[in-house]
C-alpha cells in the first residue's frame, strides 16, 4: 500500500513483474532514503519528488526507451527497497538484473559506508558480468554534505567500478548514468570484438564536455 502510494504521487504504475528477453533490466540498490525513487521518477517524468519521504516497499519498476546510436535500447528499472526488512526480495532480483545502480547519498555518512556491504551482497547475487555503476546522490545539497566527491572516486576505483555523483533534484548525471548503461549493454550484444566501450571513460568524456564536476 505504502508503496503503490509512493508511486502514485507520479503516475500509475502496475505490479512490477520479471521482464521479457527483450529488455535490459536496470537495478537501483542501495540504503533507504538515498533517492533511487527519485533517480528513477527525474529519469523517466523529469520530475523531483518533493515533500516528505515515503519508502519503497518490496520493488517496483517502470520501462524507458532510449535511441542509443540509432538502436532502441529498452530498459526495464527496478526500483528496490532500501530498507533492510525488504532485502530478501531484493536478493530474489538480482539474478535477473543485466546491470546495476548502486547509489549512496553524499549527505549520508552511513550510506557510503555500508557501500562495501552492498558490493559483498551484489558479489553473492548478482551475475558476474553485471554491468555495475556507483552514483553519488544529493550531489546538489552542498550544505549538507559529508561524502567528498574524491572519496566516492576513490572507493569506486578501489573496486574497479565506474562512478559519477548525481542529483535527481536538479538532474544532474541522471540521464547520463543510465545512457551510459545503457550503452554498455547495446555494445555487449555487438558481437564484433572492434567495438570496445569503456563505461568510465564515456562517463568522464561526456562529463567533460558538459562541463560538469570534473577537472
Ligand atoms: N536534495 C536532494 N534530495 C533528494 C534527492 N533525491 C532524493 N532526495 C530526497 O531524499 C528522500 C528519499 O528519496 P527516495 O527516492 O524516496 O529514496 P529511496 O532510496 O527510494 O528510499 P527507499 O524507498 O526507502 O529505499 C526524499 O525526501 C527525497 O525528496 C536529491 O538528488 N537531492
Amino acid at each position: 500500500y505504502v508503496k503503490t502510494v509512493k508511486l502514485w504521487r507520479c503516475s500509475n504504475i502496475s505490479a512490477p513483474r520479471r521482464a521479457p528477453p527483450a529488455l535490459s533490466t536496470v537495478m537501483l540498490v542501495g540504503d533507504s532514503g538515498v533517492g533511487k525513487t527519485c533517480l528513477l521518477v527525474r529519469f523517466k517524468d523529469a520530475a523531483f519528488l518533493a515533500g516528505s519521504f515515503i519508502s519503497t516497499v518490496g520493488i517496483d519498476f517502470r520501462n524507458k526507451v532510449l535511441d542509443i546510436d540509432g538502436v532502441k535500447v529498452k530498459l526495464q528499472i527496478w526500483d528496490t527497497a532500501g530498507q533492510e526488512r525488504f532485502r530478501s526480495v531484493t536478493h530474489a532480483y538480482y539474478r535477473d538484473a543485466h546491470a546495476l545502480l548502486l547509489l549512496y547519498d553524499v549527505t549520508n555518512k552511513s550510506s557510503f559506508e555500508n557501500i562495501r556491504a552492498w558490493l559483498t551482497e551484489i558479489h553473492e547475487y548478482a551475475q558476474q558480468d553485471v554491468v555495475l555503476m556507483l552514483l553519488g546522490n544529493k550531489a546538489d545539497a552542498t550544505h549538507d554534505r559529508v561524502v567528498k566527491r574524491e572519496d566516492g572516486e576513490k572507493l569506486a576505483k578501489e573496486f574497479g567500478v565506474p562512478f559519477m555523483e548525481t542529483s535527481a533534484r536538479t538532474g544532474l548525471n541522471v540521464e547520463l548514468a543510465f545512457t551510459a548503461v545503457a550503452k554498455e549493454l547495446k555494445h555487449r550484444s555487438v558481437k564484433d570484438p572492434s567495438e570496445k566501450f569503456k563505461l568510465q571513460e564515456y562517463v568522464n568524456k561526456e562529463m567533460r564536455s558538459s562541463g560538469c564536476c570534473r577537472s
